[in-house]
């Protein structure tokens, strides 16, 4: 159900002050415009072993020690509360690169032992995939999401700054022969790099049974280069792809994912639904509207919003000996704050009134 947020739109209002949450806003991560997040998306480490273009820097980041990031028993409580008290459904767990933190595994093992039922996926670079992606799997993970721009080992290097196509390829293998399917791909589309690239990939994830997912290229990399007119918008890849493949919309139900799907059909062979491709729009199609996700990042600080300027902290709280409702009801509160859209009262990506958060696509989870 999409929720109306139906409000003046303000030039120039970052989210305003929000109002104190009411006593009889009941115990689910509900927000002023009515939406309810059910879906957490926790990142495990800011760290990363590729230098994405349009996430990281070259340099890379000064890193989080140790100490700074939540521990595997405070990732594992925190879900916890998500699950008993706040009405969460669904885990993602992120990074950063998630597959470079050491308790993985165990983290995964700790969840679904206190959860039996809850969907938990991950997203990943695939880096050392190969090697994890049965521990994994027997660990309770349910699916995996794979980023992979290019299939051209120098076009990967220089969108990834690294030289490790083939790796990836074998983790993404792995996965699928693990049983983490359904293996969604991750690809941002970068003009005069990938984007000639588009049929390609997904004639490959098709060929493979992958779920593709095409996402405009957001205003959260580290050297502040996004510009509106350089992105790839959707309609600009549907087109790309319209030569080799007929799009119509999938009629599965959206329910709230940020991936518009599409039943994929080749030209060559028009009357067979060969595969779903789905474009993530955040930019020129967003779907705040319908958003239910709450982000914690790997420092234990709560983001309402992708683009939030505001985080709430959870790691002291969770150091300090607070009960479990007491961590819940800072949660609540400051969902309770979320912005309406891209970390304002309006939506405006790339208007002249946005502004880029601090922190980068890495350092929040994605
Ligand atoms: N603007 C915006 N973009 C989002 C949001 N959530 C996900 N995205 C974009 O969608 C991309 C893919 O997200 P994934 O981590 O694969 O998760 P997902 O699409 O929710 O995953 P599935 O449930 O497996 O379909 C992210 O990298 C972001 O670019 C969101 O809340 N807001
Ligand atoms: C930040 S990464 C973290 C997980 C893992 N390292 C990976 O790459 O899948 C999560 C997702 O964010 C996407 N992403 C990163 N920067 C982005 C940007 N500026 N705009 C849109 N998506 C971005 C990546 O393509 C990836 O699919
Ligand atoms: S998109 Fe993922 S793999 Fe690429 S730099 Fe960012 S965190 Fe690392
Ligand atoms: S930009 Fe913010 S409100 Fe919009 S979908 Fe993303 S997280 Fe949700």
């Amino acid at each position: 159900m999409s929720v109306d947020l139906g409000m003046p739109q303000v030039p120039g209002a970052a989210a305003a002050a929000a109002p104190a949450r009411p006593a009889g806003a009941g115990p689910s991560l509900v927000d002023r415009f009515g939406r309810v997040a059910t879906d957490l998306r926790i990142s495990l480490t800011d760290k990363c072993n590729l230098r994405c273009t349009y996430c990281m820097p070259a340099e890379g980041l000064d890193w989080l020690s140790k100490d700074q990031v939540l521990r595997d028993e405070e990732v594992v409580r925190l879900v916890r509360i998500a699950a008993e008290r706040l009405g969460v459904r669904e885990l993602r767990l992120t990074g950063g690169e998630p597959l470079v933190r050491a308790g993985l595994v165990d983290i995964i093992a700790a969840i679904r032992n206190n959860h039996p039922d809850l969907p938990i996926s991950l997203t990943t670079n695939a880096l050392g995939l190969e090697k994890k992606a049965a521990a994994l799997k027997a660990a309770g993970l349910t699916r995996i999401n794979v980023s992979l721009d290019s299939l051209h080992p120098e076009t990967f290097a220089q969108l990834t700054r690294r030289p490790f196509l083939d790796r990836v390829l074998a983790g993404i293998e792995a996965a699928d022969a693990a049983g983490l399917g359904l293996v969604k791909i991750n690809a941002v589309l970068m003009r005069g790099i990938n984007d000639a690239e588009a049929p390609a990939l997904l004639d490959w994830a098709v060929d493979r049974g992958y779920e593709l997912r095409f996402i405009e290229q957001m205003p959260l990399d580290a050297d502040h280069g996004w510009t509106r007119q350089n992105m790839l918008a959707a309609a600009e890849i549907r087109a790309l792809l319209e030569p080799d493949f007929l799009l119509a919309p999938d009629p599965r139900e959206r329910d709230g994912a940020p991936a518009q799907r599409w039943e994929v059909r080749r030209r060559r062979s028009p009357d067979v639904v060969a595969g779903t491709v789905g474009i993530i729009a955040s930019v020129t199609e967003p779907f705040c509207g319908d958003c239910r996700r709450t982000r914690v990042t790997a420092e234990g600080k709560v983001r309402s919003c992708l683009f939030s300027h505001e985080e709430t902290d959870l790691l002291a709280l969770l150091r300090s000996q607070a009960g479990d409702e007491a961590v819940a009801e800072h949660w609540r509160s400051a969902m309770w704050a979320k912005p309406k859209a891209h970390g304002m009262d309006h939506a405006g990506l790339g208007g002249a009134d946005f502004v880029q958060p601090d922190r980068t696509m890495s350092a929040i989870g994605g």
